[in-house]
């Protein structure tokens, strides 16, 4: 079975729609992107665009690659003080000469809608309500709706990330998995992943996950987001996106596994307008 990201994204954009309409005013989402990196650029343009479908704002903040520290944590404290500003995204990874810590530290944990800040990274680690980051978020929904209750299974997440894989560890935990984070210095992987009941791939390494790493009837959650020559494809683009799972081995030997592109990407972008949402309805009383 694959597991249908597009779908699961376009309903929940309805639902957050649904939301956005109720408020006595627009949501805002602000997006920091410093640089120009091609790939970022659509990534900010896509979620502008669905900011727009949900019947929000977005601001877009277009920064010279030089930007300083200083400017850029002006920046946000503006942001932070901004009323007509609901959710803050700075894009990353950010140049080399900032400190993204830094720039993360300086964003108001209440618009923090990435889920970064050290504020909800530690709200989640202990169990308390805050902003939980988008891809681990969505990644969740999906695996829920398809597994029901996972209390009990065997979860190993690949890749240690503040991003997605320690907020992906912590849900799961959450959820009473029994979990497993592996990493680079993880010693025999492939026996590590053959355990998992959930295994979920955020690594960045193109196909590294072979069918053969698979547990019969498991579910596979695809995070990697590759950009690899396409020489051998058939649709005469020059580039193609391919996780960090080879999919056409693990989809005939697991149970359930998400596509890329069309698996956790779109609900990423539908989790951002969630919180952004959400955010929203915590500002309006
Ligand atoms: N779909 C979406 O919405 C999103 C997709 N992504 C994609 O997900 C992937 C991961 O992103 P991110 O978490 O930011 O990446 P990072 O580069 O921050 O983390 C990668 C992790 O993978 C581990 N790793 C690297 N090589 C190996 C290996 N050979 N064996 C086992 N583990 C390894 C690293 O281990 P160590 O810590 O030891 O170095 C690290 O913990 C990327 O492809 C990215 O593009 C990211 C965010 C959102
Ligand atoms: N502060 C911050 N927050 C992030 O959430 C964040 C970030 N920085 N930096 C980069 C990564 C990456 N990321 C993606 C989100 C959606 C798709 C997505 O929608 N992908 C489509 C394909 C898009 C295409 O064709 O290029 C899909 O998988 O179907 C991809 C990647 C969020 N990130």
């Amino acid at each position: 079975m694959i597991i249908d990201g597009k779908a699961f994204a376009a309903a929940l954009r309805a639902e957050v729609a649904t939301g956005v309409a109720l408020l006595s005013r627009v949501p805002g989402l602000a997006v920091v992107l410093v640089g120009s990196d091609p790939a970022s650029a659509v990534y900010v343009r896509s979620k502008g665009k669905a900011c727009r479908e949900a019947g929000m704002a977005s601001f877009e903040h277009p920064l010279p690659a030089e930007t300083s520290q200083a400017d850029l944590v002006a920046l946000v404290h503006q942001l932070n003080a901004d009323p007509a500003v609901d959710g803050i995204l700075v894009q990353l990874p950010l140049p080399d000469h900032i400190d993204a810590n830094a720039i993360i530290a300086a964003i108001d944990p209440e618009k923090d809608v990435d889920g970064f800040t050290p504020e909800n990274a530690g709200r989640l680690a202990t169990g308390l309500e805050g902003f939980v980051p988008c891809t681990p978020l969505g990644a969740m929904m999906m695996l829920k709706a398809t597994r029901g209750d996972l209390t009990g299974l065997e979860a190993v997440v690949i890749g240690r990330s503040n991003i997605v894989g320690k907020p992906m560890a912590a849900l799961l935990l959450g959820e009473s998995c029994t979990v497993t984070i592996a990493h680079s210095r993880t010693r025999n992987l492939p026996a590590v992943v053959r355990r998992a009941d959930i295994v979920v791939a955020a690594v960045g390494r193109p196909e590294m996950v072979r069918g053969d790493w698979i547990k019969p009837g498991a579910t596979v959650i695809d995070v990697g987001i590759n950009r690899v020559d396409a020489a051998a494809s058939d649709t005469g683009a020059k580039t193609k996106l391919v996780g960090d799972v080879a999919f056409a081995e693990a989809e005939a030997v697991a149970g359930a596994i998400t596509p890329v592109p069309g698996g956790v990407g779109p609900m990423t972008i539908a989790c951002l307008l969630k919180n952004t949402l959400t955010s929203a309805q915590r500002r309006e009383r």
